[in-house]
C-alpha cells in the first residue's frame, strides 16, 4: 500500500477549520492500518505528486478549452442554424454544454487513478485518471475519464479477488481543489483496502456544511452495482438511515443520462423527494456532475392541478388514500358513458345525413373495447361519426368532402350533441365534485367497494356550487390526478426516482406510475422510518400499486452517516416499529451520543447550540413542530443566528428544524429536545423519532424532561 500527503500543505490545513478533506486525511496518515507510516519522506511519492498536480493543471486548461470552443459554438449556433426551430434545439443543446464544462475549482476533476497490468487485454499498461467528466487534449486523446465510462467500473468494483485488469488503483486527497495526497491499492499484489481507506474516511467523517454533495469518489461496491443497473431495470432499495440511498437514487440518475443521453433528453428523467426543503438541499448533487436538465418534485407538486385549500380529518384522508377509489373513480367515469338512443340527423343545404342508433351504438362499443382514456375515446367517437358522414357524402356526390366540412361536421350541434348526451366532455375536478356531492351518483360507482359509512366519509356535508369553488384538500388532488390520468394519460418519464418512497400511499403511487408507465423507477426507501398514515409495510405492495410488481428489492446495509453508537441508541426503536427490515451496520466508530435530563428545556437546549457551536460543522435543533417556534425565539433572544430548513444555502450554522421535515436531512450536530413530545404529536410518532434519531453525522444530544419514550428507556 501507498500513501503520500503533502506535508506542507497539511500543516497550513490543519489551522484552517474549513479545509476537512486534508485535515482528516493528515489524521489519518499515519494511524491506518495498511498506511506507509512515512509517506511524505519518499522522494519517489513527492515527484509523482508533483507529476499529479501537473495533469491535474493539464486537465484544467484542456477543459477551459472545450468550455471557450463550446461558448463559441453557442454565440454562433444560431446564425449557421438553418430555422428558428433547428437555432432553437442547437442553442439549448451547446448552452446545456457549456453548462456541462463548468468547472467548479473547489472541487478536483479527477479523483482516481486506474494503472492497468500488462496482461490486460483491452488496456494493456494505460492507464486512466477517473473523474467528474470527460477531459480531452487538443486532439482529442483522454486525459480524464467520465466515471460513468466502461473503463471507469473497475475503478469501484475492482478487487483482489477480480482485479479486472487493474494493476493500481489510486485514490486522490484534495482539499479546496488541491491535490494533496493520494492512496494506492496494489491489486496485483494481493493489496486492498476496502472500506479503510482513509480517503473514504476522511470523506464520510468530514463536517458537513450546506447542500449535499455527490459521492463519485468512493462510491463502494454495492452501491455501483444499483448505480449501473441497466435502464430497463426497475429496483428498489431498502436502506437504514445513512446507507446513501439518496446518493445511489441521484447517481443512477446522472449515470442512465451519460449512457441514454438521447432517449432521456427526450423523455426526461424525474427525482420524487418528499418535501422541497429536501429537493432544494439535494439540488447541488446532480448539476455537480454535469447533468443540469433533471426535474424535481415533490409528489404533492407533481399532482397540483388544484390549489389545496382545506384539510381532511385522518379517517377521510385514509380512505381517499385507499386504492378502492382508483376502481370508484374509474366506473364514475365511464358511467357517464351511455347507449345511443337516437339516429343523428344532419341537414347540410338540400341534403340530409343520417347515422342510425344501430350504427351508432356499435361505435360507441368498439371505442370502449379499445381501452383509450376517457378523452381520446370521446374524439374517437367523433371521428367515426363524421367517418360515416363522410362515406355517405362521398357515395351521394362521388367526391371527398373538403377538411374544413369534416371539421364543421365534427363540432356541427347533432354530432356535439350527440356526444354531450353519450359519452360527455368530463373535467377531473367536476367528476371529484359530483361525485362528493352526489350520494346516489357515489353509491352507483362505489355500492359493493365501500361501507355506507365509507360513502359517508367522503361526501360533503355542504358541497360547494362548482369545481372551482370547492376547497380541495391535498387527498383530493390526488383523487383529481387520478381521474385526469383516465381521461388523458400523462407523458411519461424514461427514468423516475423516488426517494422516501415508504410514506407513499398506494394512490400517490399510482401517480407515479402513469409517469413512469414506459420508462423504469429506482424507488429508494426505508419501512422504519415510514411515517404516513399509509406508510408502507411491504415494499411488494407499493410496487405493485407503481406498476413495477417484479422489481428487485435490493438491501443496502452499511452506513455512512450515523455513528455506531447513535445506531444503536436509535436501533432500540426498531422492534416497536413493526417492520422487517435488514439490520444496517455503521463505518463510524467515532461519533458521540449524550442523553440528559434537563429540568429547563429551552436553556438547556440554547447552552447545548452553544456547546456545540465550538465544533465544525452543521448544528440541528430538532423538536416537535409545535414547539419550533418557541426554541427559534430563544435562541434568537440568546444571539444565536438561526436558519430555517429550506434555505440550505444560509449562512448561520444553527438550524431549528421540525420533526416533520427532517426527513433525508442530516447535520452533524443534533441536538434532539424532547422525543417525548415528538412521539405524542403524530400516531407514527416513534417511526417520527427513529427519523429523528438518524439525523447526525457526528454527535446526537437527547434532552427530556419528562420521560424517554419506553422503547429507549
Ligand atoms: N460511498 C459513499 N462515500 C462517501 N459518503 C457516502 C457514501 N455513501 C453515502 N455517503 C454519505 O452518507 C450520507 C448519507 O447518505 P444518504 O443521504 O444518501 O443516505 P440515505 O440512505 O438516503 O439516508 P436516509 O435514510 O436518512 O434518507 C451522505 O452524507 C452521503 O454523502
Amino acid at each position: 500500500m501507498t500513501l503520500a500527503t503533502d506535508q506542507q500543505s497539511t500543516d497550513q490545513q490543519s489551522t484552517d477549520q474549513q479545509s476537512t478533506d486534508q485535515q482528516s486525511a493528515g489524521q489519518q496518515s499515519a494511524s491506518g492500518p495498511n498506511v506507509d507510516p512515512q509517506p511524505a519522506q519518499d522522494p519517489g511519492l513527492d515527484e509523482q505528486l508533483a507529476a499529479e498536480r501537473a495533469h491535474l493543471d493539464g486537465s484544467r486548461t484542456a477543459l477551459r478549452r472545450m468550455r471557450e470552443r463550446a461558448e463559441a459554438l453557442f454565440a454562433t449556433g444560431a446564425q449557421v442554424a438553418g430555422d428558428p426551430f433547428a437555432a432553437e434545439t442547437l442553442g439549448r443543446t451547446l448552452s446545456r454544454r457549456v453548462a456541462e464544462l463548468a468547472d467548479d475549482p473547489t472541487t478536483p476533476l479527477f479523483f482516481g487513478r486506474l494503472d492497468f497490468g500488462q496482461a490486460d487485454p483491452d488496456h494493456a499498461g494505460r492507464r486512466y485518471h477517473i473523474g467528474r467528466r470527460h477531459v480531452t487534449d487538443e486532439i482529442g486523446e483522454p486525459l480524464v475519464l467520465d466515471w460513468r465510462a466502461p473503463v471507469s467500473r473497475s475503478f469501484y468494483r475492482a478487487s483482489v479477488r477480480d482485479p479486472q485488469g487493474v494493476a493500481t488503483r489510486r485514490r486522490f486527497g484534495f482539499a479546496n481543489g488541491v491535490l494533496t495526497s493520494f492512496e494506492d491499492e496494489h491489486l496485483d499484489r494481493g493489496e486492498e483496502l476496502g472500506t479503510t481507506s482513509r480517503i473514504l474516511t476522511a470523506e464520510i467523517e468530514r463536517p458537513r456544511v450546506g447542500p449535499m454533495r455527490d459521492i463519485v469518489a468512493t462510491i463502494q461496491p454495492e452501491q455501483d452495482e444499483l448505480v449501473r443497473a441497466e435502464l430497463a431495470e426497475s429496483i428498489c432499495v431498502q436502506g437504514a438511515p445513512g446507507t446513501g440511498k439518496t446518493a445511489v437514487g441521484l447517481h443512477r440518475a446522472a449515470y442512465l443520462l451519460y449512457l441514454h443521453r438521447e432517449r432521456l433528453r427526450r423523455s426526461g428523467v424525474l427525482i420524487i423527494g418528499p418535501n422541497r426543503a429536501f429537493l432544494s438541499y439535494i439540488a447541488a448533487v446532480l448539476p455537480a456532475l454535469g447533468e443540469v436538465e433533471v426535474e424535481q418534485s415533490t409528489v404533492e407538486d407533481l399532482v397540483a392541478r388544484v390549489p389545496v385549500r382545506a384539510v381532511d380529518d385522518p379517517a377521510t384522508a385514509a380512505l381517499k388514500h385507499d386504492p378502492r377509489l382508483a376502481e370508484v373513480l374509474c366506473r364514475a367515469l365511464w358511467g357517464y358513458v351511455r347507449k345511443p338512443e337516437e339516429p343523428i340527423v344532419l341537414s347540410d343545404g338540400s341534403f340530409r345525413w343520417r347515422i342510425g342508433a344501430d350504427a351508432l351504438r356499435r361505435v360507441v362499443d368498439e371505442a370502449r373495447r379499445e381501452g383509450l382514456p376517457y378523452g381520446t375515446g370521446r374524439e374517437r367517437v367523433r371521428a367515426r361519426v363524421v367517418g360515416l358522414l363522410q362515406q355517405q357524402v362521398e357515395a351521394r356526390r362521388a367526391e371527398s368532402p373538403s377538411d374544413t366540412w369534416l371539421r364543421r361536421t365534427g363540432r356541427s350541434r347533432p354530432v356535439a350533441g350527440f356526444l354531450d348526451e353519450v359519452w360527455p366532455a368530463v373535467t377531473p375536478e367536476g367528476l371529484l365534485h359530483s361525485l362528493f356531492s352526489d350520494p346516489a351518483l357515489l353509491a352507483d360507482a362505489a355500492g359493493d367497494l365501500l361501507t355506507a359509512e365509507e360513502q359517508a366519509l367522503l361526501l360533503w356535508a355542504k358541497p360547494a356550487r362548482t369545481p372551482k369553488a370547492t376547497k380541495w384538500t391535498a387527498a383530493d388532488a390526488v383523487l383529481i390526478d387520478e381521474a385526469a390520468g383516465l381521461v388523458e394519460r400523462p407523458a411519461s418519464f424514461g427514468h423516475v426516482v423516488v426517494d422516501e418512497a415508504q410514506d407513499l400511499s398506494p394512490m400517490q403511487c399510482r401517480a407515479i406510475a402513469r409517469r413512469s408507465e414506459h420508462g423504469s423507477i429506482t424507488l429508494l426507501g426505508d419501512l422504519a422510518q415510514g411515517t404516513a398514515p399509509w406508510a408502507a409495510r411491504d415494499w411488494r405492495d407499493s410496487l405493485a400499486h407503481l406498476g413495477k410488481p417484479d422489481a428487485a428489492v435490493v438491501p443496502l446495509t452499511v452506513g455512512f452517516r450515523v455513528p455506531a453508537a447513535v445506531v444503536a441508541f436509535a436501533n432500540r426503536l426498531l422492534p416497536a416499529l413493526a417492520v422487517d427490515v435488514p439490520p444496517a451496520e455503521s463505518l463510524r466508530r467515532d461519533g458521540a451520543l449524550d442523553i440528559r435530563t434537563v429540568t429547563e428545556l429551552t436553556a438547556a437546549t440554547v447552552a447545548e447550540v452553544r456547546a456545540a457551536l465550538a465544533h465544525d460543522g452543521s448544528i440541528a435543533v430538532i423538536a416537535a413542530d409545535d414547539a419550533v417556534d418557541g426554541l427559534r425565539a430563544a435562541l434568537t433572544d440568546a444571539g444565536i443566528t438561526t436558519a430555517t430548513v429550506d434555505d440550505v444555502e444560509a449562512g448561520a450554522r444553527v438550524t431549528v428544524v421540525p420533526a416533520t421535515l427532517v426527513k433525508g436531512l442530516e447535520y452533524d450536530h443534533v441536538i434532539v429536545a424532547e422525543p417525548a413530545a415528538i412521539v405524542a404529536a403524530e400516531p407514527r410518532g416513534l417511526h417520527r423519532l427513529y427519523v429523528v434519531l438518524t439525523r447526525a453525522v457526528s454527535r446526537l444530544a437527547v434532552l427530556h424532561r419528562d420521560p424517554l419514550p419506553d422503547p429507549l428507556t
